[in-house]
């Protein structure tokens, strides 16, 4: 039985042609390329695997907020004084809020209204609901958490002191109830924990860590920040991520969340204008949205310093720390002027957590809470994945046949916006070049365009003027494009996260999703953690891929799974592995798993948050 609209094609095309030749006995069965024009059209109940674009949702007007809130006192009114004492986060979650003023315009700044125009009633968005969210994919999710005295989760925003400005920008952005991750990392990051932090693409994390940033900030609990000289920045949270675009979107997020709170967001990141940086930077800044190099930049010419720093974040974290970026990263956390952990907040984000990477992670943070959220070793369920056999020499024409018939099967014939990761920047160009004169409008993102061109390209893309997006892996992670209906992995990558990270740009929010992948004898170490990963989700995996991986040794590296390889997103905490739990429990002071998948029984949540330290080293807790 046909699994897909493609399969069905293939299906079509077995009866219609000969078979692809290939010399590999593994390799599947399939005919050489017929153009599309030629063949049937798959059957219909599989042609809706992809999904047509929905129409984007205008953002709504956004009222003035209004009466005397507690936050209309001039800013940078900080109590005098050092961190706030306690050190490890003592005396952040409790307190008053201080007066902060709702909305920065001091001198020529005025704050601009990230949500549009301003001519909504609250009414508008308060009764509604984030359009497309999908809450109910998300209820029977797994949670595991381990670390000492893990503050409870919360099922809704009220049960929160976010404060009343941030939560009247939570349901301006129609966020009705939080997402997993927020249910469990908002409390914990408010009641001052460090936290190394595990969940699904697309599921929210950004607000994860927003939060308690903006909230903490408002609370405005830090003393005087302390400027050394007149033009350096002393920013109060730092949120480090990988890529511009994700910075910039980041920033976008945050100044959502911040509006009329009094508290300044400003974005960093290499490729554009510094001066025009420098001068965000000048008139003010309390949370930096930065990509790590130009911070360093910043950081060397001494135009910021992070001596006030309360609050670390690193979204894609295990990006972060991997070889490329973690020189970068130690030179920012450990030999500037950050305060080290345990006086800072510390938090780290991602989809996926390999254990050695959490190993190095772990010199940043102190007595920190591990959270997974997702199935262990899963991807998520939402996006139906497929992978087809096809030679290097007819990836072309296969992808050619894909966007048929995603076009033909489209609302009104539109093409639905496809993001197609290739593995060379010049491969990207001359594929991105080949689409265009083929009648398929595309644009291309990679590291050696412009900028300018990068944001063009997205912006182009986001809109539908070009829905074929050609993409190096700059555009694998974080970035949450709307109705992003299919995932073309045409190269695939050599690394397993990265394939985690490249698909969950669709299926994001609770909505559905389609990736299609194109495997051939270049991709066999990919074999095995491809199968199991789709196993995972509970995809159907092909019986071709199921004997490649059979078949083909993997002797390690980044693609091993469990032990050394720590699994893809909900993997767990390296501390629990034996050599981390002798000794009495230094690093692991309990776990807590809240999932419908088993385990062991008994116990349960109350024993495990109180404080009197929760479960034993090592001991897992009961699955609820
Ligand atoms: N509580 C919520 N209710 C409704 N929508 C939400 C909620 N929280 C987040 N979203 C939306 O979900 C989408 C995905 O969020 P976000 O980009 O933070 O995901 P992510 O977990 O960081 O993904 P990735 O791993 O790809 O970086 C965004 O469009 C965001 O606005």
């Amino acid at each position: 039985m046909p699994t897909s609209w493609a399969d069905s094609v293939a299906a079509a095309e077995n009866t219609a042609a000969g078979s692809y030749g290939s010399s590999n006995s593994l390799a599947p069965n399939r005919p050489t390329y017929v153009p599309p024009h030629l063949r049937n059209r798959p059957s219909s109940s599989e042609a809706a695997a992809a999904p047509a674009p929905a129409p984007v949702a205008a953002n709504t007007g956004v009222p003035a907020v209004s009466g005397g809130n507690r936050w209309a006192a001039p800013r940078n009114d900080f109590r005098s004084g050092g961190y706030g004492g306690g050190g490890g986060g003592g005396g952040r979650g409790g307190g008053g809020w201080n007066n902060r003023s709702g909305g920065w315009d001091r001198g020529r700044d005025r704050e601009v209204n990230p949500f549009g125009n301003d001519d909504g009633a609250e009414q508008q968005f308060v009764d509604q609901e984030n359009s497309g969210i999908n809450f109910d994919a998300y209820e029977d999710i797994p949670v595991e958490t381990s670390g000492d005295n893990v503050p409870p989760p919360v099922n809704t925003f009220a049960e929160i002191d976010l404060g009343e400005a941030l939560n009247l920008n939570i349901r301006r952005c129609k966020y009705v109830k939080p997402t997993p991750v927020q249910r469990h990392a908002i409390p914990i990051s408010l009641g001052g924990r460090d936290l190394m932090a595990c969940a699904q693409t697309g599921s929210g994390k950004t607000a994860a860590f927003c939060f308690p940033i903006i909230s903490g900030i408002m609370r405005g609990q830090f003393g005087q920040r302390a400027q050394r000289m007149p033009r350096t920045a002393c920013p109060l949270a730092l949120i480090l991520s990988p890529t511009r675009e994700l910075s910039c979107q980041i920033h976008e997020e945050a100044r959502k969340f911040a509006y009329q709170t009094g508290v300044k967001v400003v974005v960093a990141y290499g490729g554009a204008p510094i001066n025009q940086q420098l001068r965000e930077l000048e008139r003010g800044v309390d949370i930096l949205v930065a990509t790590p190099g130009r911070l360093v930049d910043l950081l060397e010419r001494a135009r910021v310093s992070l001596q006030s720093i309360q609050y670390l974040a690193l979204d894609e974290a295990d990006r972060m720390l991997d070889m490329g970026f973690e020189p970068q990263i130690r030179k920012i956390v450990q030999q500037m002027d950050m305060p080290p952990p345990g006086v800072r907040q510390t938090m780290l984000f991602s989809a996926t957590f390999p254990k050695e990477i959490q190993r190095l992670a772990s010199d940043f943070l102190a007595n920190y809470i591990f959270l997974a959220v997702g199935r262990v070793g899963s991807s998520t369920d939402l996006i139906v994945q497929r992978v087809e056999y096809v030679q290097e020499s007819d990836k072309r024409s296969h992808l050619m046949d894909l966007l048929h018939a995603q076009r033909a099967n489209g609302a009104h014939g539109k093409q639905a916006l496809t993001l197609v990761f290739v593995e060379t920047k010049k491969g990207a160009d001359s594929l991105e070049y080949w689409l265009c004169m083929n009648g398929f409008p595309a644009t291309t993102i990679h590291g050696d365009r412009s900028q300018q061109e990068r944001e063009q390209a997205l912006r182009s893309f986001k809109s539908g003027n070009t829905p074929i997006l050609v993409a190096t892996d700059v555009a694998a992670r974080g970035l949450d494009i709307p109705h992003v209906a299919h995932v073309v992995n045409f190269d695939l990558p050599n690394d397993i996260d990265d394939y985690v990270h490249r698909i969950g740009r669709t299926g994001r929010a609770g909505k559905s999703g389609l990736a299609t992948a194109f495997f051939n004898d270049n991709n066999t170490s990919m074999a095995r953690p491809l199968s199991e990963l789709m196993q995972e989700s509970n995809q159907e995996v092909p019986a071709w891929l199921a004997r490649y991986a059979a078949r083909v040794s993997y002797g390690g590296g980044k693609n091993r799974r469990g032990g050394g390889g720590g699994g893809r997103f909900g993997g767990r905490d390296f501390r629990r592995d034996n050599n981390f739990n002798r000794g009495g429990g230094d690093y692991y002071g309990g776990g807590n798993t809240n999932n419908a998948y088993g385990g062991a029984p008994g116990g349960g949540y109350g024993g495990g948050y109180g404080a009197s330290g929760g479960y034993g080293p090592g001991v897992a807790s009961a699955w609820d």
